[in-house]
């Protein structure tokens, strides 16, 4: 379980996190979210003690420098290529795992499972920026934690490595651990992703389950097939609902769930002839939770 409490922290008079507290549950991958700039990277760098600033994070109740072999409680992997572009990748492994007391054999394990055994022997210079997050996450994975922080562990993934790393990711979460990755591919997201930890600005914006944050948004919507629509339309209407026609001879409804447009049709003495609920995506339930809080617009096409 990982517990950040009141993380905050300034850059001249910017205030990049502000009071940010928030928990990672075991058991699950919790997706870190944010617009460019909101505060992602500060917020995983004040959970790791790397950066000053304010508030305290716990891991299992003990803060990172509070643990004796920080690597084989908590992995993280914070930025692309963290590693002596000259060392060779094996080497640069053993040297992580000797100053952790981990094994040799869990070295060439871990690059096994990361799938680098080819360039093992080779320098990350000439490392493809995917090649280069494997060896991250290769790090990360090092000393068996419980816990994981990937700050954008995806960057740089072809289309199979990043299918690959939410299979490990799921995975390694399956297991009891807490999993903790921030990413900008939403869709990514709301496949790999139970639990999310969502900000704007340095604030938190949401801290819960994808479900409950998708179904909060509010912009789920009921399409309705009635021959009856006439009657039933006014009638969705008073009950607070918008309606807007298609698609097809369907009504789209939202601001009522499909119990209370059947509900709404009985009453009414309407036919119903079909009733589906389309839920939004984590996309929509993102972009409206983060919209009035994006520091780095781009322009309208026109
Ligand atoms: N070393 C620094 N000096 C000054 N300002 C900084 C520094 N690092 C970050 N910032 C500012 O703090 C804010 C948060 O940055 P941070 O990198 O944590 O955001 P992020 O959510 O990780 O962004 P992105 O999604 O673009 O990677 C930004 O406005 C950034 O400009």
């Amino acid at each position: 379980m990982i517990e950040a409490r009141g993380l905050g922290k300034s850059y001249g008079s910017k205030r990049a996190v502000d009071d940010l507290s928030f928990t990672v549950k075991p058991g699950s991958v919790t997706g870190f979210l944010g617009p460019n700039g909101s505060g992602k990277s500060t917020t995983m760098r004040l959970m790791l003690s790397l950066d000053a600033g304010q508030g305290t994070t716990t891991f299992d109740g003990r803060t990172f420098g509070e643990l004796r072999h920080p690597m084989r409680h908590v992995g993280a992997l914070l930025e692309a290529k963290p590693f002596h572009p000259t060392r060779r990748a094996r080497d640069h492994l053993r040297m992580l795992a000797a100053a952790n007391d981990v094994s040799t054999q869990r070295v060439d394990e871990v690059i096994r499972l990361v799938g680098l055994e080819s360039v093992a022997r080779g320098r990350p210079r000439k490392f493809s920026l995917g090649m280069g997050q494997r060896l991250g996450i290769a790090a990360a994975l090092l000393g068996d934690p419980h816990t994981l922080l990937l700050d954008e562990p995806s960057n740089g993934l072809d289309p199979q490595g990043i299918t690959w790393l939410r299979q490990l990711l799921k995975h390694l979460a399956g297991e009891g651990r807490s999993v903790f990755v921030s990413s900008h591919l939403l869709q990514e997201m709301a496949v790999l992703a139970d639990e999310l930890v969502v900000i704007g600005r340095g604030k938190l914006l949401a801290n819960g389950a994808v479900a409950d944050f998708v179904t909060s948004s509010g912009l789920g919507t009921v399409e309705v097939v009635s021959p009856d629509m006439a009657t039933l339309g006014p009638e969705l209407e008073s009950r607070g609902a918008t309606l807007v026609a298609g698609p097809g001879d369907a009504t789209t409804v939202s601001g009522l769930d499909a119990a209370a447009i059947g509900d709404a049709a009985h009453e009414s003495g309407a036919r119903l002839h079909q009733l589906t609920t389309r839920q939004a995506s984590l996309e929509e339930a993102f972009l409206a939770a983060t919209g009035l809080d994006e520091e780095f617009r781009g322009g309208d096409q026109s």
